[in-house]
């Protein structure tokens, strides 16, 4: 049984009298360690397949499955525990708590752990030793996206989901964070999801799967993924 498993996933939204399959018979694996990239267009359907892996929204039909567990039969208050516990979560916009410093953003994720790594400790290593005690509106957008990748880290969740993590991000910056997230996974041995809808980013990926129209059109595994330092686009 592979670490993360889609099993003919449907998401369905009813519109009036139009149905909507944001995911429409979706099936992928993904192995414990990789780097991952589910690439497509606006309205492929990467964001319904994330919070779904995520346990922020439920699936019509069809399994899923994390680590052995089937969360797709998780009640409400199971997927709490999920996400609390299991996912790591990155957004494009940082989703940082303004009034509170680097450090105390960070531990209040590890407040509610486990297992948690140490708050300091992980700033550190994502280059932010130096800006412990500053607050977001004091760091860069860089900066506070490596505020948010250390706190997701922190959890030492099972998974780290990013949804389109440079998005706000300049083209240098938006190299380095991938890179972060890249030396974290192969590093850690953590599993790491990237959605994007940037094609160039599939080349630092070990298995990257297409979607289009809610569908998988294309799972590809990549035996020697390129550093994120040396991808251009
Ligand atoms: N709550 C909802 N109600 C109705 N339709 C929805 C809802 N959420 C998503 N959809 C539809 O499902 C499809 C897939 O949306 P989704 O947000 O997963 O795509 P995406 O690939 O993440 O796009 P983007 O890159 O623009 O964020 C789209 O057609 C979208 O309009």
């Amino acid at each position: 049984m592979a670490f993360v498993e889609f099993q003919d996933v449907t998401k369905l939204y009813q519109m009036g009298e139009v149905q909507i399959a944001a995911a429409d018979g979706i099936s992928f694996t993904a192995e414990q360690g990789e780097f991952v990239v589910i690439v497509g267009h606006s309205g492929a359907g990467k964001t319904t397949v994330l919070n779904m892996l995520g346990g922020m929204d439920t699936c019509t039909s069809g399994t899923i499955l994390l680590d052995g567990k089937n969360i797709s039969s998780y009640t409400p208050r199971q997927l709490i525990e999920y996400r609390r516990y299991d996912i790591g979560f990155v957004f494009q916009f940082y989703n940082l708590v303004q009034n509170l410093t680097a450090l105390e953003n960070v531990e209040l994720a590890s407040q509610i752990c486990r297992d948690p790594l140490d708050a300091k400790t992980v700033l550190e290593e994502v280059g932010l030793g130096s800006r412990l005690s500053n607050f977001p509106a004091q760091l860069s957008g860089g900066e506070q996206q490596r505020v948010a990748i250390a706190r997701a880290i922190a959890k030492n969740p099972k998974l780290l989901l990013c949804d389109e993590p440079t998005g706000a991000l300049d083209y240098q910056t938006g190299k380095a964070i991938l890179q972060l997230l890249q030396d974290t996974c192969k590093k850690n041995g953590q599993t790491v999801i990237v959605i994007t809808h940037n094609q160039a980013f599939t080349a630092i990926a070990d298995r990257v799967i297409k979607i289009k129209s809610g569908k998988v059109v294309d799972i590809i595994l990549n035996p020697n993924p390129v550093s994120a330092e040396g991808l251009e686009w």
